[in-house]
C-alpha cells in the first residue's frame, strides 16, 4: 500500500530515530514517577492526619520558668539524715507533666556506625564545647548507709569546688554540686529528659550536668525497683528517643553491697547498681564517664568511694580542661569500642546478632581488626649502612608516611620517630576482671599494670607468623634518626595513660582496676620490632628502672653485640622459633645472612648471662614447620645456653597475606593438647640428658606452658614469680656500692592454680568465654602475636 509523500517521510524519521525517542520516553516517564513519589512521603510526614501534640512546640523555650535558679545544697545546709530533694526549675519534662498528653522528650538516638566509630557530625550534635560541669549527686538508702556516703562525696565535691580558682570571670570548672533522694524525686524532672542548665551558670550553652548516682542493692522490693522500672521504661517508650539523656555530660555509678552474704556478682553482690548502670548507659547513649565502682560495706567502703571520687574529679578535670569527654568515650570524639554496650548489655540484640557477635577483647582498637587495615609493606633494607645517625639521618616512621598510617590504624600510638606503644587484649580483659595474661600466672605480671612498647619498630627478620612485618620497617643495620630516650619514655607512658582512659567508658571495666592501671608497674619490650636495635636502650631500661616499672626484653637473637651490651633486665627473652638452621631461615625469614652464626652467638651470651640474669626461651609452636621431630634440637638449644625459663606457646594465627603466602593456615596452629605434649617430650628429653628442668606452670587460656630451671625450685616448690619489690631494692644496692645479685635473690612462690595441670586461671578472675563458637585453637591463643 501507498502512502503520502510526508506519510512516507515521517516514517522513515520514525524507523531511523525510534530506538532513541523509545528511550528518552521511558527514562521521562521513570523519572516523573520518581519525582511523584518522592513528594508524596515528604508530604505525608509534615502533614501527617496524627495532630502535633502541643508540647511538641519547643516547650523548653515557651515554657521556660523566671523562678529561681536550682538550690546547690551544701553539706552545711545538709544534715546527714536530711532527705534532700531540691526540684529543679522548670524542666522539658516537667513543663510536660503539667499537662496531659502523651510525654515529648527531647533527646538524641544514639547514631550506629560502624565499628562504633561516630562521624564527626555527631559529634558536633553533643553541642558546644563543655566549659562547666554541674554535678549531681543522687542516691537511695533505706537503712541510712548510702546516705552517708553520698554525703561524703558531696563534700569532697564540694572541696574540689573551692579549690578552684575563684575569679569572677572564670571560663571554665565545677560548679557547686546538688544532692537528691531518690525516694523523694520526681524521676521525670531528670531521668526522663536532662533538666536545663541552672540559670546561675557562666555559661549555660557551656554547662552540662554529669549524674553521680550511689545506691545500696536490695533483693527485696524497695524504691531502687521503681526506679529500675522507670529508666527501663524510659528506654522502652516508643515514644521518647532511646536515649534522651545524652544531653548529659555523662554519669557514673557507684554500688554499696554486701559481700559477706552476696560474696560475688554472680550472687547478686552490688546487682542494682550494675543494672543502673547498664539502663544509664543506654538513656545517655553510653556516656559513662567513669567505671562502675562498688564498696563492700564490711570490707572498707569508704575507701573504694575514695578511690572512685578521686578517678571521678580527674574526669571532670579532663571535661573542662578539654571541652568534652576525650577520645574513646562515646559523645566526644573517637568513640572507641561504644558498641560494647550494645554487644553486652541488650539481651536482644545479642541474640538478633549472636552469627556476627566478637568478644571486646577481639575488638581492637582504633581499626585494628578492620581489614582495610592491611599492612602495607615497606621495606628499608636497601638503603644506609650501620652508624648513619646524624641529623641528616631519616625518619624511621615519618608521620606522612604509609608506614605510620598503618600502624596508627591498627592501634599503635607511634612515639617520636621510631618508638611505638599499644594497649593489648590482655590489659583490656584484666581492667574488666576477666584475666591476665599467661605472664600472670608465671610471673605475677597483672595485665592492667602492663605497658607493651617498643623503642624500635624496625627489626632484622620477617617472622611467618608476624602480624606486622608487612607493615614495619626492616633492616639490619640502624641507619635512621635516634630519639633521645627521654622523648621515647615520656610518650609511651603518655600513649599508654592515654589509651587506659579510652578504656573507661568500656562496660564492665572495674573502678578500682581503672585506677591502678593508672600507675604503670610493668613494661614489656617486646610488641614489636628489635628493642634492643635502639642505640640508647640502656639509658632507656635505666629510666624504667628508676620509676619501679619492671622490663620484660624480648629480642629475636640476632645482634649479639646489641645483647653483650645490654645491661640488666628484670628478666632477658630470646625467641627461638626454630631448632635448625633450615627452620629457622623459613619461619624468621632473616635479612642477615649469617643468621644462624648470629643466633648461637646469642645463646652463648644467654648462658654466660644467666648467673646474674634471668633469662627465658620463648619458643612459638607452628604445626608443620617447627614441631615434628624438633624435640631433640630443641634440647640442644637449651643445652648449650641453659636459660633459666623456656616459655612454650602455640602460634597465633593472623591471617596477614604474609602469614597466608608463607603457607600457614588454622592447621598450622596447635590445639593446646599438643602444645602440653610436646613440653611432656621436651621436659623428657631434658631429663633423659642430666639437665635439672621441669614443668612448672601453664596458662591453658593462652596456650602456654612453662619449663622451668630446678634452680626456681625451693622446698619442692615452684617459684617462677617475681619479687618485683625486691628487684628493685636489689638494683638500687647494686647502683649504690655494688652488690651483685641472682635471679634467685627475686624469686617468689608460683600460685598453686598456676601449676601445670591446674590450668593457671585465677580463680579471683571471671572466666569469660566467647559466645556462640566451638573452642578452636585461636581461642586460646595469647597475646596479639608474638613479636620479636
Ligand atoms: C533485706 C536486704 C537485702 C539485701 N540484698 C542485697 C543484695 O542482693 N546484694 C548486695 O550486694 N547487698 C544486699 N544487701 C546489703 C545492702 O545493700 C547493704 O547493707 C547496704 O549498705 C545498705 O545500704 P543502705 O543502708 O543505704 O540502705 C541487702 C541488705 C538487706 C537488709
Ligand atoms: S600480653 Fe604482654 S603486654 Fe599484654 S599484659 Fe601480658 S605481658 Fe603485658
Amino acid at each position: 500500500m501507498a502512502g503520502t509523500p510526508a506519510m512516507i517521510d515521517s516514517l522513515a524519521v520514525w524507523h531511523a530515530y525510534r530506538l532513541p525517542l523509545l528511550i528518552a520516553l521511558a527514562v521521562l516517564v521513570l523519572t516523573l514517577r520518581v519525582y511523584r513519589q518522592f513528594n508524596s512521603r515528604s508530604k505525608t510526614a509534615a502533614s501527617s492526619s496524627v495532630p502535633v501534640s502541643p508540647r511538641s512546640q519547643s516547650p523548653e523555650k515557651s515554657e521556660k520558668p523566671d523562678a529561681p535558679a536550682q538550690k546547690s545544697i551544701s553539706p552545711s545546709t545538709a544534715s546527714p539524715t536530711t532527705k534532700i530533694t531540691e526540684k529543679p526549675t522548670a524542666t522539658p519534662a516537667a513543663a510536660v507533666k503539667s499537662t496531659a498528653g502523651p510525654k515529648r522528650v527531647q533527646g538524641r538516638k544514639p547514631v550506629k556506625t560502624i565499628g562504633g566509630r561516630r562521624s564527626s557530625a555527631e559529634n558536633k550534635e553533643n553541642g558546644p564545647r563543655v566549659s562547666f560541669i554541674q554535678p549531681i549527686v543522687f542516691f537511695a538508702s533505706l537503712t541510712t548507709t548510702t546516705e552517708r556516703y553520698a554525703n561524703l562525696l558531696l563534700e569532697d565535691l564540694r572541696i574540689a569546688v573551692e579549690k578552684q580558682s575563684t575569679s569572677e570571670d572564670r571560663k571554665k570548672g565545677i560548679l557547686p554540686p546538688q544532692i537528691h533522694d531518690i525516694s523523694y524525686l520526681e524521676f521525670d524532672d531528670f531521668f526522663t529528659s536532662v533538666p536545663e542548665a541552672p540559670a546561675d551558670s557562666p555559661d549555660i550553652p557551656g554547662t552540662r550536668y554529669v549524674y553521680c548516682i550511689l545506691v545500696p542493692t536490695y533483693n527485696i522490693d524497695t524504691v531502687l525497683n521503681t526506679f529500675l522500672g522507670h529508666l527501663d521504661e524510659t528506654h522502652n517508650d516508643f515514644r521518647i528517643d532511646t536515649a534522651p539523656l545524652s544531653k548529659l555530660g555523662g554519669y557514673s555509678v557507684f554500688g554499696f553491697g554486701d559481700k559477706e552474704e552476696w560474696p560475688t556478682e554472680e550472687e547478686g553482690f552490688c546487682s542494682q547498681a550494675k543494672e543502673i548502670d547498664r539502663w544509664m548507659a543506654k538513656l545517655t547513649g553510653r556516656k559513662r564517664v567513669f567505671p562502675l565502682g562498688m564498696g563492700d560495706v564490711k570490707n572498707d567502703p569508704e575507701g573504694a568511694l575514695k578511690d572512685w571520687t578521686n578517678g571521678l574529679l580527674d574526669i571532670f578535670n579532663d571535661i573542662v580542661e578539654y571541652g568534652g569527654l576525650g577520645e574513646g568515650v562515646s559523645g566526644s570524639g573517637d568513640a572507641v569500642e561504644s558498641d560494647e554496650e550494645d554487644i553486652e548489655d541488650d539481651e536482644e540484640s545479642q541474640k538478633k546478632k549472636s552469627s556476627t557477635m566478637v568478644d571486646l577483647e577481639d575488638i581492637k582498637m582504633n581499626g585494628e581488626g578492620d581489614s582495610s587495615a592491611a599492612p602495607i609493606p615497606v621495606d628499608f633494607t636497601t638503603v644506609g649502612k650501620a652508624g648513619t645517625t646524624t641529623d641528616t639521618a631519616k625518619e624511621m616512621v615519618p608521620k606522612t608516611s604509609p608506614t605510620y598510617a598503618a600502624l596508627t590504624k591498627q592501634g599503635y600510638s607511634i612515639v617520636g620517630s621510631h618508638s611505638g606503644v599499644k594497649i593489648c587484649r590482655w590489659t583490656k580483659s584484666a581492667l574488666r576482671g576477666r584475666g591476665s595474661c599467661y605472664k600472670y600466672s608465671f610471673y605475677g605480671i597483672r595485665s592492667h599494670l602492663c605497658m607493651e612498647a617498643t623503642p624500635s619498630l624496625s627489626c632484622s627478620n620477617k617472622c611467618i607468623f608476624c602480624w606486622r612485618h608487612g607493615t614495619n620497617p626492616v633492616g639490619t643495620t640502624w641507619r635512621w634518626k635516634v630519639d633521645e630516650p627521654e622523648l621515647i619514655f615520656n610518650g609511651v607512658k603518655e600513649g599508654h595513660y592515654k589509651k587506659i582512659k579510652m578504656l573507661r567508658g568500656v562496660p564492665g571495666v572495674r573502678a578500682e582496676r581503672f585506677a591502678e592501671a593508672m600507675r604503670i608497674r610493668h613494661c614489656a619490650l617486646s610488641l614489636v620490632g628489635e628493642p634492643i636495635f635502639y642505640p640508647h636502650i640502656n639509658r632507656f631500661l635505666e629510666m624504667l628502672h628508676n620509676e619501679r616499672i619492671s622490663s620484660f626484653l624480648v629480642c629475636n637473637a640476632q645482634h649479639p653485640d646489641q645483647l653483650e651490651a645490654l645491661h640488666r633486665v628484670t628478666q632477658l627473652y630470646v625467641s627461638i622459633d626454630a631448632s635448625n638452621r633450615e627452620s629457622l631461615r623459613k619461619i624468621d625469614r632473616p635479612l642477615h645472612r649469617d643468621f644462624w652464626e648470629r643466633f648461637q652467638r646469642c645463646l652463648d651470651i644467654l648462658r654466660e648471662k644467666r648467673s646474674y640474669q634471668r633469662t627465658v626461651f620463648r619458643l612459638t609452636l607452628v604445626n608443620g614447620f617447627n614441631v615434628d621431630d624438633e624435640v631433640q634440637g630443641y634440647a640442644n638449644l637449651v643445652e648449650k645456653a641453659l636459660p633459666g625459663l623456656v616459655e612454650i606457646k602455640g602460634v597465633t594465627f593472623c591471617g596477614t597475606s604474609t602469614s597466608a603466602g608463607a603457607g600457614l593456615t588454622m592447621k598450622n596452629v596447635p590445639f593446646y593438647e599438643e602444645v602440653a605434649a610436646f613440653c611432656v617430650a621436651l621436659n623428657a628429653e631434658l631429663e633423659r640428658r642430666g639437665l635439672k628442668y621441669g614443668i612448672a606452670a601453664e596458662h591453658a587460656h593462652s596456650c602456654c606452658v612453662l619449663i622451668a630451671s630446678e634452680r626456681f625450685r625451693v622446698n619442692d616448690k615452684w617459684h617462677t614469680t617475681i619479687n618485683y619489690q625486691r628487684f628493685f631494692e636489689l638494683l638500687e644496692k647494686e647502683k649504690a656500692d655494688g652488690t651483685p645479685f641472682t635471679p634467685e635473690d627475686y624469686m617468689a612462690e608460683t600460685e598453686e592454680w598456676a601449676y601445670f595441670g591446674n590450668g593457671g586461671f585465677n580463680p579471683d578472675d571471671e572466666r569469660w568465654y566467647r559466645k556462640n563458637r566451638k573452642p578452636r585453637p585461636i581461642d586460646v591463643a595469647p597475646e596479639s602475636a608474638p613479636s620479636s
